[in-house]
């Protein structure tokens, strides 16, 4: 991407914790930050927003510096044109939603007239106009999140930040607010930037996936890459897919020291073996007739799944499998039970680790 809005090397400590995420989003452009608890999402979030001092790197946003540590550039959070959404929306209880609103707008330089209207404005894009004189508390969660989202965006921040934006919603308020972020997102002629835990908010709200595991970029790319070829196990269990690494010859990657398994494809070298939880049969003893892609397992541990049971598997490696309660009660799964694992050589997708 060369034309990007968001230029940023972002480089901070937090007690021993280090984090180094290169970050580029272009003008329009969705892009979702995601990574398990501790990761670093929050301090990248906190840096870009000015709110966490960088140690080195630099934050360019539309070609001007806005930090740049070697150089002694640091821009305070009031000056920068960023809006943040905070998880928790962090809205003055006292004042009103439209001056919620407005509040951002006069801290930019908008007398009070100017700012009450165009906070009308937002409101009203919000579906809010007739709750404009509503405080926080009389508001519900997907009422107050628009309130927040507007307060965000009246103020054309060329990077919009969203931490956690549908987090503390209802399921069923989440569906309609998710639908209607997407909306907004799209008509934002600015960079955002979306931190989540949530994989179906990454999937349906971003245009691209930043994953960080540890202070470090892990993967990344669109929604379709990430989720057909996972690099780590984070990442697999994101998009629901067992993963193994192993080395490849031919149809074979060898997995453990004591499992090969037979995958579709033609690879050599360090490769991937990915397959879905459902895609693995058990069974009480060893399946006669197949002998491939077959390990003996115990299971560790079994929970809900949907309709179904997702078993957790020990062994040579470590697997889930998806059954159905029906098969889980013929095959009595309780912890520490030998089963045989199987799966097909269709069933898998294998591919390169390196590149
Ligand atoms: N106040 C603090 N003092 C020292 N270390 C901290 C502090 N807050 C966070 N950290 C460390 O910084 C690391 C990154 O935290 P951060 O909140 O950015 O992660 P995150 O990806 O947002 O996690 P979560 O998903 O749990 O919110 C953590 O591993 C933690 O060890």
């Amino acid at each position: 991407m060369t034309d990007a809005l968001l230029d940023a090397h972002l480089v901070a400590d937090r007690g021993t914790f280090h984090l180094d995420v290169p970050l580029r989003i272009a003008a329009g452009e969705v892009v979702a930050l995601l990574g398990p608890n501790g990761a670093g999402k929050t301090t990248a979030l906190r840096a870009l927003a000015g709110l966490h001092p960088l140690t080195d790197g630099h934050v360019t946003l539309a070609g001007a510096d806005l930090d740049r540590p070697r150089r002694r550039v640091r821009t305070p959070t009031e000056r920068r044109p960023v809006g943040v959404v905070f998880q928790d929306y962090l809205l003055f209880p006292h004042l009103s939603a439209r001056d919620n609103v407005a509040f951002g707008l006069r801290r930019h330089g908008l007398d009070r007239r100017a700012a009450r209207r165009t906070a009308l404005d937002w409101l009203d894009r919000v579906g809010l106009a007739e709750h404009a004189h509503r405080r926080p508390r009389q508001l519900s969660g997907g009422q107050a999140q628009r309130v927040a989202l507007a307060r965000a965006l009246a103020v054309t921040p060329s990077l919009l930040l969203l931490d956690e934006p549908l987090a503390a919603l209802d399921a069923r308020t989440r569906l309609d607010t998710r639908a209607e972020l997407h909306r907004h997102l799209a008509a934002h002629p600015g960079a955002t930037l979306l931190v989540t835990h949530d994989p179906l908010d990454a999937l349906v709200l971003a245009d691209r996936l930043v994953i960080v595991e540890d202070g470090r970029v892990v993967q990344e790319g669109d929604a379709a890459t990430v989720t057909a070829r996972p690099r780590t196990d984070y990442v697999a269990r994101l998009v629901g897919l067992n993963l193994h690494r192993g080395k490849a010859d031919g149809h074979v990657v060898r997995v453990a020291d004591d499992l090969a398994l037979t995958v579709a494809e033609r690879l050599d070298g360090d490769a991937f073996v990915a397959f879905r939880p459902a895609a693995v049969a058990l069974h009480p003893d060893r399946p006669a007739g197949s002998p491939r892609n077959t390990w003996p397992a115990r299971v560790s541990g079994v929970q809900r799944h949907g309709d179904n049971l997702r078993v957790q598997l020990d062994g040579p490696i470590v697997v889930a499998a998806d059954v159905t309660p029906a098969a889980a009660a013929q095959l009595r799964l309780a912890p520490g039970q030998p089963v045989w694992a199987a799966v097909k050589a269709a069933e898998t997708h294998a591919y390169p680790a390196s590149g």
